[in-house]
């Protein structure tokens, strides 16, 4: 996180929950009203941090129900989109239905997306497009796998990944974009990327935007770690001056280890 010289953020910190496919419709509201009273119990500064879901899609509808209905703090978003708009796509969902459910956000490449699915870069620059045709902020998801970390080679190999994924946006979007640096080989197996590692890539990406675009431009994207972000390691990871964020995966099903995860603020150490 930067932080200005009164304290503020220069970035608003996001803390997002990836549900993956967990959780029914039901199960995902209980959770969101658990997560809803932990934070409301602890106080939590809303206007300082933006909290954000992503549930499977079947529980959207539900979750827009309860944050418009509680007026809660919290946003959502979609776990993928079609490139395309509508027509014959069979089991795909459009940017247009997301946004009509009141998403704000959208994972964008996810590993799971990129390898399960096969998803090119290709088809992930397109998704992006469509992201912002429909109004939602796309959370770009990039990072390396475990082979490619060991060959040393994980800087080139995301912003690969990112120059590909963004190619030919303007600037004014990319201003809002969200990227995710999420290593693979830290993705649900306990196996976290240190401070460090998360600094030394965000770090990498917010130097290659400036390259691609402009200082001021590559200021305003919020940068991203996932990868087993847990209640008692995101403090370590958010101190980090690029890091204005993370994407839980596992800890986010545990209404209050992700409310811990947004208290991150208690567990800071200043210098
Ligand atoms: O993939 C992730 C979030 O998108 C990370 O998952 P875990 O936090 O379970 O490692």
């Amino acid at each position: 996180m930067t932080q200005s010289k009164n304290g503020e953020f220069v970035r608003r910190p996001l803390i997002a929950g990836n549900w993956k496919m967990n959780m029914d419709h039901v199960q995902g509201i209980t959770l969101l009203q658990k997560l809803a009273w932990t934070l409301d119990d602890a106080n939590h500064d809303h206007n300082r941090v933006e909290v954000a879901v992503f549930p499977p899609f079947t529980d959207l509808r539900g979750v827009q129900t309860l944050v418009a209905g509680d007026d809660l703090d919290v946003v959502y978003g979609g776990q993928d989109l079609s490139q395309h708009d509508s027509g014959a796509y069979t089991g795909d969902i459009s940017g247009q239905f997301l946004n009509k459910l009141g998403c704000r956000y959208v994972l964008v490449g996810h590993s799971e997306r990129r390898s399960v699915h096969q998803e090119s870069d290709e088809t992930l620059r397109a998704k992006v497009e469509a992201a912002y045709r429909h109004d939602l902020v796309p959370v770009l998801c990039v990072g390396e796998g475990l082979e490619i970390r060991q060959a040393g080679t994980h800087v080139e190999h995301t912003l690969e990944q990112l120059r590909a994924d963004v190619d030919g946006l303007d600037a004014e979007k990319v201003a809002t974009l969200v990227v995710a640096y999420e290593p693979v080989w830290a993705i649900g197996t306990g196996e976290v990327a240190g401070p460090e590692d998360a600094q030394e890539m965000c770090a990498a990406i917010r130097a290659e935007l400036t390259k691609l675009y402009d200082a001021d431009t590559a200021e305003k994207v919020r940068l991203l770690y996932g990868g087993s972000v847990k209640g008692q390691n995101a403090a370590a990871i958010l101190r980090e001056r690029d890091v204005d964020g993370v994407l839980v995966g596992g800890a986010s099903l545990d209404a209050g280890e992700f409310a811990s995860i947004v208290r991150f603020e208690n567990h800071l150490v200043t210098d």
